[in-house]
């Protein structure tokens, strides 16, 4: 399974815990690497992440806590996104996961703990650039700006036509799948023993080494998100939206110009037809939880019945965020404040304008906008799901435009 890149974590003791016994330099001991945790990078809505530097070689992580109070389903829902993370890897534009763990909480067993290790990205993310241009009054070099966003394309581009992956042996099955199922059961069985118990056990993983890669895979397989390929073929395709595009869930690599898409809690797969009120209502609740609002596209705030969602809503986000990468916000966010109008009404009506433009138009903008990436923009924000582009012909249209941009320092 080293191609998954994932392995059972084995948190000896509770990290929450931990940081009580040791506050000057906590601690963390995953299998046989411990950790020093160095501090709180982030906050997110179900999360906390930590920076934190592997004691054998030095090397720094993200550490994603993710609390689970309410059982399976929270826990499952965690899981998934570890699923997401290993779907897409390798790709230089989809961040992917190091290691995760499941610790129950010894104060009360059906609380659990999902632990996600993630490579650090300490530029960190392209909310930080829009916060920095803000305070420092400077804006992206346009041609730069183009070249990061068509880097998010091609990771979109990643998940809206993802390839089924399979072996020689062919997809997963659907006799796979159910073994995957009555695997993953007896797994939790173990766990909830384990719980009982109320102490932490090695992870099946390590304690049955004869077949662990089997198992690994097969306990990363049995989630909402690789169950979507059932039925299809290998080399078939199966569309996953993100879901939350935003700038704060885009990571500048090392390097300084490689956009990294993370935060994959909210990947679904697309299209979901809205068969029924309750599916409407379902979709809606899901994306007012995790899709952000600013960023979230018309169709996710009225859903309706007999209507599909599909991966034009990252479309739509996609738009907001050049915006933001633009003006400093988010368009409806922007338009909002300018008149005071709620955020929803804004985006159901499509009423956003750049900051040069319409009556109200402020006449010293700083910094001029290109009329093609402009246009981008307005391809990306229409509010009827299907006249927006797809993410093939938002890569051509971004790939035109920066061809015709002029080079750096030869800019205005
Ligand atoms: N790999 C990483 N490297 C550096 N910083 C990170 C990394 N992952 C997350 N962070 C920081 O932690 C913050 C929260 O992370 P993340 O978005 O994954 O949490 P979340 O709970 O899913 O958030 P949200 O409420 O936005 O969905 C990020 O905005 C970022 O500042």
């Amino acid at each position: 399974m080293g191609s998954l890149g994932l392995y059972f974590l084995d948190v000896v003791y509770s990290f929450t815990n931990c940081m009580v016994c040791f506050p000057g330099s906590p601690q963390l001991k995953i299998n046989s690497r411990s950790f020093k945790i160095q501090r709180l990078l982030g906050e997110g809505g179900f999360s906390y992440v930590y920076l934190v530097q592997d004691n054998a070689n030095q090397q720094l992580y993200a550490l994603k806590k993710i609390r689970c109070p309410f059982g399976q389903e929270s826990v499952a829902l965690a899981l998934k996104e570890v699923e997401a993370y290993s779907l897409f890897s390798p790709h230089p534009n989809i961040i992917h996961s190091v290691d995760y763990s499941v610790a129950s909480d010894k104060s009360d067993p059906s609380a659990k703990t999902v632990y996600i290790l993630l490579p650090y990205y300490r530029r960190g993310n392209l909310q930080d650039m829009i916060n920095a241009n803000l305070v420092n009054h400077t804006k992206f070099p346009e041609k730069r700006l183009m070249q990061l966003f068509l880097g998010v394309c091609h990771a979109l581009k990643a998940m809206h036509e993802y390839k089924v992956k399979g072996g020689p042996g062919g997809a997963r099955s659907e006799g796979k799948a159910k073994k995957v199922r009555r695997d993953a059961a007896r797994a939790d069985a173990e766990a909830a023993e384990a719980a009982e118990s109320m102490e932490m056990r090695p992870s099946r993983r390590n304690r049955d080494n004869d077949d662990d890669d089997d198992i690994e895979a097969e306990g990363l397989l049995d989630g909402e998100v690789s169950m979507a390929q059932e039925g299809i073929a290998p080399g078939g395709e199966r569309a996953y939206a993100h879901r939350d595009i935003k700038p704060g869930n885009i990571m500048i690599a090392d390097d300084g110009t490689t956009p990294i898409l993370m935060d994959l809690g909210s990947l679904a797969p697309s299209p979901t037809p809205i068969t029924s009120r309750s599916l409407a209502l379902q979709v809606q609740d899901t994306a007012a939880e995790h899709s952000t609002m600013p960023y979230r596209a018309p169709e996710l705030f009225d859903v309706k019945t007999g209507s599909v969602i599909d991966t034009k809503v990252d479309i739509w986000s996609l738009g907001c965020t050049l915006y933001a990468c633009l003006v400093g916000k988010s368009p409806f966010e922007a338009r909002s404040d300018e008149t005071g109008g709620s955020l929803s009404m804004c985006v159901l009506g499509g009423d956003w304008r750049f900051p040069d433009e319409g009556r109200d138009a402020k006449k010293n903008v700083d910094g001029v906008i290109s009329d093609k990436v402009k246009e981008i923009v307005r391809k990306c924000l229409r509010v009827e799901p299907g006249e927006r582009p797809d993410v093939n012909e938002l890569i051509r249209l971004v790939e035109g435009v920066i061809e015709e941009l002029p080079e750096e320092g030869s800019e205005e």
